[in-house]
């Protein structure tokens, strides 16, 4: 009984099965997966069922502007009124006309050549498709040749209407799903260019802990390092001593898919040639004369983790040649034998030396450069970023309080004027070393102050020349300095006054009232 309560004759029945039996040939149309497919399965169903020669459906496109079959097929604009698609879209109503007609109309060149095969007596008929809940929402049109009287017969077609409405609710139905899925998909992308985004920004901020400093230089190499560690390459450092090519490995390991794994560093210079191969790929007992038992080497140690090279110029020429093996083969072996042994580990290299130099020299293998400088590094010396002195030494004192359990020492203005003037050749580990004394000399409970400082080896810059960040006190910047350079002379002329007045260009008693002054009296003579 239907819901009505109306009591279904047998008739009924009859008529609802009878159209079921058509469902076969709709099959394929409601399992196609796209409009395209939808389009292609239409077209051929209706030209086998009405016995049709040529049917096609053009579709229009995502901006409305063009009407195509598909990929590779000809476009038709849809202001261009050479061609009668155009007509039917922007009227919306059907056209009919014979092709002899239409050629002699219409000079659109692919509509003249998709025409160019057909009888001049057959009839074309375009009929617009639309999304049936949204009029004037146009799908396309469809595009049906044949004899007159095969095209005449489609016009009140319940067959025909009927797959005209099934095509048009199908195909808005597989638009929306596409809509849907593109929504998805760049939903999706969004939220991994999100993760993405975050976890750089977490690991910038860690970075910018692990390596001090706020200059641009600093910024490029934090940059180039959260890049390196997204890799495998080897990554080669290359920078002046105590520049942090170590810390710089440290976190390319740690930030790595290997950071999990074993970070193990060997300075090739610090270890005589002869054990060097030993340390790197183990011995079995009684590979040489202090090899009195197996020991797996640091190749093996490293697995599945970092090795770091350190100081690689150093690396004797035999064993270029045998790393250089390990690294384009994966393999190696122990020395003395032992079976094969297999290097699944991350290499980065580092060098104080210019290596082209020495390649250039014979004493460094080309081949093996450029295996190891997969991801070049190049670490700024602190001269090229004096601008991050403050906050290193800042980050120096703190540690050292820390490690010795200490108040933290802040460093005065002055102070912090002196080490921005100097050169520091041994850069960050000279500056570290400065910052130290300072800490270990300034009285307890005050900054450190300029005279803790230790005395500079190298020339100290004015401190004109070497303005420091921070804000300072000039009076007492020149004081100090005046105070330092008298200082420096009286301990050079061993106290004579006299020798140091003509020194420094004073009369001697201008400079017994700046000792008197600057608290230079009790200075050892
Ligand atoms: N960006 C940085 N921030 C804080 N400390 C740093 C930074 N770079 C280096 N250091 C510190 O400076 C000192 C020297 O660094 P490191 O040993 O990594 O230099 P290096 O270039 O490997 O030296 P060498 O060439 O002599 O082996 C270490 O105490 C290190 O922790």
């Amino acid at each position: 009984m239907s819901a009505a309560g109306r009591s279904v004759t047998d008739g009924d029945h009859g008529q609802a099965l009878g159209a079921l039996a058509g469902l076969d040939a709709a099959l394929p149309l409601v399992e196609s997966e796209a409009p395209a497919q939808l389009r292609r399965r239409a077209c051929r169903l209706l030209a086998r069922a009405r016995g049709l020669p040529q049917v096609d459906c053009l579709a229009l496109d995502t901006d409305g502007r063009r009407l195509s079959a598909g990929a590779g097929n000809a476009a038709y604009r849809c202001d261009d009124f050479r061609h009668p698609y155009a007509h039917v879209i922007r009227s919306g109503a059907p056209l009919q006309a014979c092709i002899g007609t239409l050629r002699a109309r219409m000079d659109h060149p692919d509509f003249q050549a998709g025409m160019a095969g057909l009888k001049g007596d057959w009839e074309l008929l375009c009929r617009p498709l639309c999304d049936p809940d949204a009029p004037r929402g146009w799908l396309g049109v469809w595009a049906l040749v044949g004899p007159r009287e095969v095209v005449a017969a489609l016009d009140g077609d319940p067959g025909f209407m009927a797959l005209e409405g099934l095509l048009c609710r199908l195909w808005c139905r597989l638009l929306t799903a596409a809509k849907a899925h593109r929504q998805g998909q760049d939903l999706r992308h969004s939220l991994q260019r999100l993760g993405r985004d975050t976890r750089a920004h977490a690991l910038s901020g860690a970075l910018s802990r692990e390596l001090i400093g706020s200059s641009p230089a600093m910024s490029r190499l934090r940059d180039q390092v959260i890049r390196a560690a997204g890799t495998r390459l080897a990554v080669l450092l290359q920078g002046e001593t105590g520049t942090g090519k170590e810390r710089v490995a440290r976190a390319i390991h740690r930030h790595s898919a290997q950071g999990d794994g074993p970070f193990v560093a060997i300075n090739c210079a610090a270890i005589p040639e002869t054990l060097l191969e030993s340390e790197l790929f183990g011995h079995v007992r009684g590979a040489h004369s202090s090899a009195t038992r197996d020991r797996t080497g640091l190749l093996a140690a490293a697995d599945g983790g970092t090795l770091f090279l350190d100081e690689i110029g150093d690396m004797p020429p035999a064993l270029q040649a045998k790393l250089l093996r390990v690294l384009e083969s994966g393999w190696y072996r122990p020395l003395g034998g032992g079976r094969e042994r297999r290097a699944d580990l991350r290499l980065v290299s580092a060098t104080h030396q210019p290596l082209t130099a020495r390649i250039r020299e014979g004493r460094f293998r080309a081949d093996l450069y450029y295996r190891l400088n997969q991801f070049p590094l190049r670490l700024p010396a602190l001269r090229e970023r004096r601008a991050d002195i403050p906050e290193l030494a800042d980050h120096f004192a703190a540690a050292y309080a820390a490690r010795e359990g200490r108040p933290r020492a802040s460093l005065s203005p002055t102070a912090l004027t002196h080490l921005a003037a100097r050169d520091f050749p041994g850069n960050l580990r000279e500056l570290r070393n400065q910052v130290e004394y300072g800490c270990a000399m300034a009285p307890a409970g005050q900054p450190i102050g300029p005279a803790d400082l230790p005395l500079s080896e190298t020339r100290e810059r004015t401190p004109v020349e070497g303005l420091p960040g921070p804000a300072f006190n000039l009076r007492e910047v020149v004081r100090d300095y005046e105070a330092r350079l008298i200082r420096e002379k009286l301990r050079q002329f061993n106290g004579n006054r006299a020798k140091t007045a003509v020194s420094l260009g004073l009369p001697k008693r201008t400079l017994a009232h700046k000792c008197r002054k600057l608290q230079l009296d009790e200075d050892p003579a």
